[in-house]
């Protein structure tokens, strides 16, 4: 036993006197040498050896990276606003034009017809003595202008007895007198007005009737435009239901002023969508009903049997106001004709006489009158919208005859 407790205390002896030789041996090569002052020895560094490349960076990449990008910027909070609620917008109305002094604003329109019949007579009258050749011409201007051999009979007639008897002999007092007499041979005096206010309750009830090509459905929409510019109310009934186009053009007419127009399937019975324009103009209590007409004359009998059906169905409601008879200037004579078959089938109570801006022959307004003995109460003087004029026989012969009193 005491051998073992020798050794273990040799042992443990020997271990502490191990470890005291190892730990500062350890610890003196752990320290940085301690800098010799003064020292001019300098220390030899082993060359430093070049420590070859880790081999992963010569080698491809075994999963290429992409170059790190830059994350991109949030996208800025996009504000969605709510689309505004659909705004059902009604389209602008036109204004039309106010029908007091059309005729005057539109006179250069005659042009054509001014130079043809007033510069003619004009240069005539200007003579110093008219011969009986001088009368002879004057004559013949005024019928080829469309006045009409009766009428320019008397017309000529007239106006040699007034110079004879006054001794005129200016050009400005010729002139007078001529423009006069032509306004004398339009019947100034004749009744021009439309009936189309509102009456017993319920509303004027016009109707539009014509050759067709003669401006009907034209003319239908440029009478509503007159009534409303003078401050009337206005329903359309589109009884041309022969012309597809026709009911879509009236009622475009409509919708530029805000009228109704009241239409039946094409080629459906005019006389029932007349009726039914009728009533609902007199459920809506508009002022006037407008209807426009089948314009076909090809068959007498059955323009006859027609129009004469529209009227008589349109009468169940109660009287039509006013027949306006549309026809075409530039028909001349012709047209006369035509127009003559119209006043048998229907009491044509007024003439429109379209296209005058087309024609030289603008005295054809005296022949129709003269001959079918129903006054011209509105003209049409062009395409535009408001380009129809009441009839003023005074504005309208100085425009016609031209130059300065
Ligand atoms: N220059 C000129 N053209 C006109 C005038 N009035 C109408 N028109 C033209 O004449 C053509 C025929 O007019 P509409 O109104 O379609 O004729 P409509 O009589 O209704 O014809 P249907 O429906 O076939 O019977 C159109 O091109 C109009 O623009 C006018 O005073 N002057």
């Amino acid at each position: 036993m005491e051998y073992v407790v020798a050794a273990v205390i040799l042992l443990v002896v020997l271990v502490v006197g191990a470890v005291g030789l190892v730990v500062p041996k350890m610890r003196r090569r752990d320290l940085p040498p301690p800098p010799t002052a003064g020292s001019t020895t300098t220390l030899e560094r082993p060359p430093s050896v070049p420590t070859a490349p880790p081999i992963e960076d010569e080698l491809p990449p075994l999963i290429e990276r992409p170059a790190p990008v830059e994350a991109p910027a949030p996208p800025a909070p996009v504000v969605v606003e709510e689309p505004p609620a659909p705004v059902v917008e009604e389209p602008a109305l036109d204004r039309p034009e106010p029908s007091a002094g059309r005729m005057v604003r539109l006179r250069a329109r005659l042009a054509r017809s001014q130079s043809a019949l007033g510069r003619g007579l004009l240069a005539v009258l200007s003579r110093d003595h008219l011969e009986e050749e001088d009368w002879e011409e004057i004559e013949e201007s005024l019928i080829t202008a469309d006045v009409g051999i009766e009428a320019t009979q008397v017309i000529v007639e007239r106006l040699r007895e007034r110079v004879r008897i006054l001794g005129t002999r200016t050009v400005s007092g010729v002139r007078e007198q001529l423009v006069e007499e032509l306004v004398a041979a339009l019947e100034p005096g004749m009744d021009r007005s439309l009936k189309t206010a509102p009456h017993d309750g319920r509303p004027a009830v016009v109707l539009v009737v014509g050759v067709n090509g003669a401006g009907k459905t034209t003319t239908c929409g440029k009478i509503g435009r007159v009534l409303i510019a003078d401050g009337n109310t206005v329903l359309f009934g589109a009884a041309d239901t022969f012309r597809a186009a026709a009911a879509d053009q009236i009622q475009t007419w409509g919708e530029r002023v805000g009228a109704e127009t009241v239409r039946g399937p094409e080629g459906g019975d005019p006389a029932s969508v007349a009726f039914d324009a009728v009533k609902r103009g007199i459920d809506t209590g508009v002022d006037t009903v407008l209807i426009d007409t089948a314009g076909r004359l090809q068959n007498k009998v059955g323009l006859m049997d027609e129009l004469g059906k529209v009227k008589r169905v349109v009468e169940k409601h109660g009287a039509v106001d006013e027949t306006l008879l549309v026809l075409d200037a530039t028909t001349g004579q012709n047209g006369l004709e035509q127009a003559r078959v119209f006043t048998e089938v229907v009491d044509v109570t007024g003439v429109v006489l379209t296209k005058l801006d087309g024609t030289a022959k603008g005295g054809i307004v005296i022949a129709v009158q003269r001959k079918l003995g129903i006054p011209v109460k509105l003209v049409g003087l062009g395409e535009g919208p408001d380009d129809l004029a009441p009839f003023e026989p005074v504005a309208f012969v100085e425009a016609l005859v031209g130059g300065d009193a």
